[in-house]
């Protein structure tokens, strides 16, 4: 079935969480990217991802924009797919990788190597093969024992660039499971209990090592800026440090991500805008010790992901309980983990056709068997939301498709790629012979 497209005949502009090109009418006319969602469900059905090609872009741009002088480095854990890999690639971003299968994605994109990061707090030595075979610019040292593994695995008269990414101890993220700058968090080392000085004399005796840089990551959906430019500061005593005790200058800085969005309207992210004084920053402490500024790298995901994305769903079943009203749709936890592990909270609203009804609130569940399926709470729909309307939730795009699962054997859904009025299928849906496929049987 070829796409409709519905010109815009719209009365209201995205504003709040929803996507750049995001289009509302009273009428329950519903566009991302000049498409008319009903018409996304209609063809690829539902659960289905859909992804603005203009905002991904608009907000790689944005960074570039914003931080002139320093590297950004989209974060591939967010959302990741070869369509992604081309959009942030085009829009000149490096990458951020944290596994041999985001990696093999970006390669089999085409994604420069050089402009490639790994990271992982427990690479495997697979792994560790797979970035060197594949000639990634650099690797973030997590631990000690990898620098010889790692070492061992770089060919004769090639040095690889490394970083080590150690603990600036700062507690920053909206949650306590998505912290990961404190002390007493698996990723990175201590510079406290003297590992991040351990790694660095380790990997400066390393031949086929090259030392570039310090990496920290704080959290992930941070709001404010000032995090930030703490962890610079105790980068830069680390830097100088080093300068001092191995006279060496370490030309790179590499921040991390974790900058916040807005997931319902009222909230407001962390603007990249607000992150541009960091490299000023960064120079005015540098040069307050005569050490020459290094290049500064911010790795994004959820910044640059996350806006783009509404998932539809189709609501199965509205029941009424003693408490409250449950809306049921047709996916849930597999496809969208976030409420379910971290509290986290989205909008959505009904489209596809009109209701003079008033708004009630409504409980949002999925069709898994598991009493935690929320998708929201307290979710404001209209009084008459029936069996086979469709629910648009914003917010989507990041940490959603690169987390879902196939609990109950539910395949995933597609990812659709809407631009200039046209859609187009990225990922298609995880059919029921996906999922038999790997079970071999007796
Ligand atoms: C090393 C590293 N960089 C970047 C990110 C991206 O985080 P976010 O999507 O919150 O920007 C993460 C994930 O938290 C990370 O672990
Ligand atoms: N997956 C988390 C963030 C962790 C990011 C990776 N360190 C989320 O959905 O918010």
């Amino acid at each position: 079935m070829s796409l409709l497209i519905t010109p815009p005949r719209t009365t209201e502009t995205a504003d709040g969480p929803w996507p750049a090109t995001a289009r509302f009418d009273a009428y329950g006319h519903a566009e991302v990217g000049g498409v008319d969602l009903m018409e996304v469900a209609a063809r690829f059905g539902t659960p289905a991802y859909v992804m603005d090609e203009v905002d991904v872009r608009l907000r790689c741009r944005a960074y570039r924009a914003a931080l002139p002088r320093a590297e950004v480095a989209y974060a591939a854990k967010a959302f990741w797919c070869r369509a992604m890999a081309a959009w942030v690639r085009s829009e000149g971003l490096a990458l951020d990788v944290c596994s041999a299968g985001e990696l093999a994605v970006a390669r089999a994109a085409g994604f420069p190597a050089d402009r490639i990061i790994l990271h992982g707090n427990a690479k495997t030595p697979a792994e560790l093969r797979a970035a060197v075979d594949e000639r990634v610019g650099r690797i973030v040292i997590d631990d000690l024992a990898e620098i010889n593994r790692l070492a061992a695995l770089v060919p004769a008269g090639m040095r690889q660039k490394v970083l080590v990414r150690v603990i600036p101890d700062i507690e920053a993220g909206a949650h306590a499971a998505i912290r990961t700058g404190g002390e007493d968090h698996k990723f990175g080392l201590s510079i406290a209990a003297g590992g991040a000085r351990e790694a660095v004399n380790r990997i400066l005796r390393q031949p086929r090592l090259e030392l570039v840089g310090l990496h920290c990551h704080l959290g992930s959906q941070i709001t404010a800026a000032e995090p930030y430019e703490q962890s610079a500061r105790v980068l830069v005593e680390q830097l100088a440090r080093i300068r001092d005790a191995h006279g060496v200058t370490l030309p790179q800085l590499d921040l991390g991500g974790g900058h916040a969005i807005a997931y319902t309207r009222g909230q407001t992210g962390l603007a990249p805008s607000r992150l541009g004084a960091l490299v000023a920053t960064v120079e005015r402490r540098c040069a307050g010790i005569g050490l020459p500024a290094p290049r500064l790298t911010v790795e994004p995901g959820r910044a640059v992901a996350g806006p783009a994305g509404v998932t539809l769903y189709r609501v199965i079943a509205v029941k009424k309980g003693l408490r409250r009203t449950y809306v049921a749709v047709d996916g849930g936890m597999s496809d969208n983990p976030r409420p379910a592990m971290y509290g986290s909270r989205y909008e959505m609203r009904m489209i596809g056709r009109a209701t003079h009804e008033g708004q009630r609130d409504f409980t949002v569940v999925g069709h898994h068997c598991e009493s935690g399926d929320t998708l929201a709470e307290a979710a404001a729909l209209p009084a008459d939301i029936r069996p086979g309307d469709v629910l648009a939730v914003a917010a989507t795009g990041a940490y959603n498709h690169s987390m879902a699962s196939t609990y109950n054997m539910t395949g995933r859904p597609p990812v659709v790629a809407v631009s200039r009025g046209k859609a187009r299928l990225v990922v298609r849906r995880e059919g029921l012979d996906d999922l038999l496929r790997r079970d071999v049987g007796l």
